[in-house]
């Protein structure tokens, strides 16, 4: 770690309390760095922050720009890492001023109270549904981006931001464009917990708890090996560990870059189910249902860029593990 005095570095986390968030929180930790997580706890877990993370944790939103302001008064960041964000595909277009809102005013208020406290170095939770649906597979970030949700959009807003914001400010971002976020701590700390629920392989856990009847397969008539779509199902514990590599890579002085983050590996959602049923042991009843709308037939990753620019190497590529770990932390969340 590049630290001039002997204080750990200190790094802002907003949504530090959430899925990714906490697993980012709990690496930066393992790192050496301090953390500060500025959570509105809507959808975060201050049960979970409590229990494994050493973090302080500050309730609020990033539309506070008086309370972003005492924060950064209050600690010396070398760096914010900025999560927070509402993530439902199917809500952000039936709700879409409160995705601007929230992810994109949020943002630029965050830049801003940045921006004055002359904190340069910015880390953001971006996603391959930018790219809409794709032309080519694995997607580079070449791609042309072509977003088909209010979601999809506010995210790539916010990466135009950046680009002036870099031109302008001289602010330095590492823009992460996810595939699929899946498993959980290894360790079986912390893992995926959303309510509502709409992920499939937690849905499909549920499922082997006996929480649901049976999973719905949205849809068996795509140009697909078996019908079904084809995601790349990345590990959380990897997508923190890119996270950590992230910042490292703004505090040697690395500039501003667009980076995906996935296995380069497909799964249908048949394979996700057979997988499941392989690690649980429990029969996991399937539905074949219509198609979702807005589902793209494959998403699949090229991570090229995160594995030259940044030396990322994903631990926990293969399914059956990161099910494993998914499957150890939903028996202990949810099972009884
Ligand atoms: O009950 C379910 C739930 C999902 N699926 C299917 O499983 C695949 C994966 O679905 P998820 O909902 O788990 O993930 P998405 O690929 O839809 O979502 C991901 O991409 C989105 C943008 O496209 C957002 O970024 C979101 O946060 C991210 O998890 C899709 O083909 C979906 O149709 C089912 O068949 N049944």
């Amino acid at each position: 770690m590049t630290n001039s005095s002997n204080a750990a570095p200190s790094i802002l986390v907003t949504g530090g309390a959430g899925y990714i968030g906490s697993h980012a929180v709990l690496a930066l930790e393992q790192a050496g760095y301090q953390v500060v997580i500025l959570d509105s706890l809507e959808y975060g877990h201050p049960d979970l922050v409590e229990q494994h993370l050493n973090a302080k944790l500050v309730k609020g939103n990033t539309a506070d720009r008086a309370l972003l302001d005492q924060l950064f008064q209050d600690h010396n960041f070398e760096a914010v890492m900025h999560f927070a964000a509402y993530i439902a595909v199917g809500e952000s277009v039936t709700e879409p001023a409160k995705y601007y809102q929230n992810n994109v005013y949020g943002t630029l208020n965050l830049l801003q109270a940045m921006e004055a406290a002359g904190v340069k170095r910015f880390v953001f939770s971006s996603t391959c549904a930018i790219y809409g649906p794709p032309k080519t597979v694995p997607i580079p970030e070449e791609h042309p981006k072509n977003p088909i949700s209010p979601y999809a959009s506010s995210k790539l807003m916010v990466e135009m931001m950046l680009k002036d914001f870099q031109a302008a400010y001289g602010l330095q971002s590492v823009c992460f464009r996810y595939f699929n976020a899946a498993g959980a701590d290894p360790q079986g700390r912390l893992g995926e917990d959303h309510n509502p629920e709409t992920h499939l392989i937690p849905l499909v856990l549920q499922t082997a708890l006996g929480k649901r009847d049976h999973i719905s397969i949205y849809g068996d008539d795509y140009d697909t090996r078996d019908g079904t779509c084809i995601r790349d199902y990345i590990h959380v514990a990897d997508l923190a560990d890119a996270h950590v590599k992230g910042v490292q890579y703004l505090m040697d002085g690395g500039e501003t870059a667009f980076i995906n983050l996935g296995n380069g590996n497909g799964f249908t959602v048949k394979e996700v189910i057979e997988t499941a049923r392989k690690v649980t042991g429990h029969p996991i009843p399937a539905v074949e249902c219509d198609r979702r709308p807005g589902d793209p037939p494959s998403l699949i990753g090229s991570s090229d860029h995160a594995r030259k620019r940044l030396g990322w190497v994903p631990k926990y590529a293969d399914l059956e593990t990161i099910v494993s770990h998914a499957w150890q932390w939903h028996q202990q969340r949810h099972g009884e």
